[in-house]
């Protein structure tokens, strides 16, 4: 009985949540099933799990880092690989020095577009000049400081030295601060607590950490135990070389950190190089902390919060689009790479980032997705706008045909369908967009998005002040609080309208909590049996039949 019951009561909830899985579930197995270069991310290996154990107990203090077991295991197995100095060996120098060369591009890229009168972009171009090399922070300088000696290196066989070997203490001693801000160093992360594991890719393990017990952050270094590792060490059987090709993704993605500044960005709090017992310099990033985006907790939340990831997410499109790097495109967009940090979406991910333009003939600039292409203008030899239209497109497919129509605000939906119609179809390039997105704020922000029908009820509701219900709580769909009916609403006049459309609704109570637009949090309630004087509190109960 009390199963049917359950049953009963979650029933709406659940055909709404299973509606969106199953929709969400059909979309985007077809798109994740299809990136380009990106298959081998569905993979996982229990080896990866087996590192995480191995490497907790390394950050936690208790030994230096090795070279993983996984890697040990298949340096093993590599016996029969190429000698180092071969010319499959030189592959994976050439492959390491490409990388280092796309580092020192964005290390070196003066602002995109200066001199073109815009205010933002000469403020961006001066705090870039501010930044040039010569200033403390520089995460590449342990490259750079070694490309003389890697440019004579060409020609030589041994790859031993081709990183600079430096004490930790070098590095902490140069640290000091970025944009004003005081970086972190070796130092900080020598005692941290609470290590848990967070996650892992291709390349990278993340792990959050507590620095002195106050500030948590996220340790992100390359997972020796990672497909990427395993896989090279077993074709090139070099795991210090191997290990230096991973970590330029770190590096990279510390750059671009440095060099793209923005909200919807993670901040990087600080590095660090560790002499390890088998390989030198390896890499930690400390980053701001997240969590994973779990997309089907997602479409459980309000639209509220939803819309706010999709705003985040536009935002962010347009300053990649007009970034002091050029516009930037983000190669790998699944929702994966990205995290919330306090209900803002922000990108984590930036190894895959690209600022390359696609090039192009007049006749074959096309620009495939699993479910369509769309031809764009060859332009100078490149696809005119490729970075910008190939991130706004993975916006629709990935995030707003999933986040923004769906139990929207009745009002706001012809808005929100043309959003999502004009970006899934291109017609609107990032500015329409981010200026559509913003005008749905200032219309929801504001109460415009209500309607005048619950105007005739409010005579049926008696103003209590200075009270409120303790108990008489009933759950609702899409409420801030799992055990109660807790919602957002911009008015007295928008509550009342909720209350009237809960068959159990007999009162509810104001906090003094707002969400992120302003709106106020009310608890509803089924009654009035517990209601008791509470200083500064506001009531409110049907009275009306
Ligand atoms: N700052 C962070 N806070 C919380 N979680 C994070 C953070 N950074 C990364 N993660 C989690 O760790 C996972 C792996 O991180 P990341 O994507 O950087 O690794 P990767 O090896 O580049 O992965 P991929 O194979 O997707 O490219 C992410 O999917 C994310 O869930």
């Amino acid at each position: 009985m009390l199963l049917i019951k359950l049953i009963t009561m979650k029933r709406r909830r659940i055909v709404v949540a299973a509606g969106f899985c199953l929709a969400f579930f059909l979309g985007t197995l077809m798109n994740l099933l299809y990136i380009p270069g990106f298959e081998h991310h569905q993979n996982h290996d229990h080896r990866v799990h087996r590192y995480y154990h191995e490497k907790q107990q390394r950050i936690t203090g208790d030994s230096q880092l090795q070279v993983g077991e996984s890697v040990t295991e298949a340096v093993a197995e590599s016996n029969s690989k190429p000698a180092v100095g071969s010319r499959h060996h030189q592959d994976l120098l050439l492959q390491i020095r490409e990388r280092f060369d796309e580092v020192v591009r964005y290390r070196q890229r003066q602002a995109h577009g200066s001199g073109t009168g815009d205010p933002v972009r000469q403020l961006e171009r001066r705090r870039l000049m501010d930044s040039e090399p010569g200033d403390n922070w520089d995460p590449v300088k342990v490259i750079e400081r070694t490309d003389n000696r890697q440019t004579r290196f060409q020609n030589r066989p041994s790859p031993s030295i081709y990183m600079h070997t430096a004490s930790r203490k070098d590095f902490t001693m140069t640290l000091s601060s970025v944009n004003g801000t005081r970086m972190l160093g070796c130092s900080s992360i020598d005692n941290v607590t609470n290590v848990q594991y967070l996650g892992s890719g291709y390349t990278k393990a993340v792990y959050k950490a507590s620095l002195n017990n106050s500030l948590s952050v996220a340790l992100k270094s390359v997972d020796f135990g990672g497909h990427d590792m395993e896989n090279c060490v077993k074709k090139y059987g070099s795991p210090g070389d191997c290990y230096r090709l991973a970590s330029f993704k770190i590096v990279k993605e510390m750059t671009l950190m440095e060099r793209l500044q923005h909200p919807n960005i993670l901040k990087l709090y600080g590095y660090c190089y560790q002499d390890s017992n088998d390989i030198q310099d390896t890499v930690t990033a400390i980053t701001e902390l997240g969590s994973p985006l779990e997309m089907i907790q997602l479409l459980q939340t309000s639209w509220e919060e939803r819309f706010r990831i999709c705003l985040s997410l536009v935002r962010l499109l347009h300053y990649l689009a007009h970034s002091p790097l050029g516009s930037v495109t983000l190669l790998d967009f699944r929702p994966r790479q990205f995290v919330l940090v306090a209900g803002e979406l922000k990108v984590t991910d930036l190894d895959d980032a690209s600022t390359e333009e696609a090039p192009c003939s007049p006749s074959d600039c096309v620009m495939e997705f699993p479910a369509r292409n769309f031809t764009l203008p060859c332009s100078r030899g490149r696809c005119l706008g490729i970075n910008e239209k190939r991130n706004l497109y993975n916006a629709y497919r990935f995030f707003f045909t999933y986040l923004l129509p769906h139990s929207a605000p009745p009002t706001l939906r012809p808005l929100l369908d043309k959003i999502v119609n004009s970006t899934g179809e291109l017609i609107w390039g990032i500015d329409e967009t981010l200026l559509q997105l913003e005008k749905v704020l200032h219309l929801y922000r504001n109460g415009f998005y209500l309607q005048n029908s619950t105007q005739t009820h409010i005579r049926d509701y008696k103003h209590v002040v200075d009270a409120s219900i303790h108990e008489e709580n009933y759950r609702c769909w899409p409420s801030y609080q799992h055990d109660g009916c807790l919602l957002s609403v911009f008015s007295i006049t928008e509550a009342i309208g909720v209350c009237e459309s809960h068959a159990q609704c007999q009162a509810f109570v104001l906090t003094n909590q707002t969400t992120w637009t302003g709106h106020q949090l009310v608890f509803f309630k089924t009654g009035t049996a517990s209601l008791s004087s509470a200083k500064g509190r506001v009531t409110y109960v049907r009275v009306g039949s």
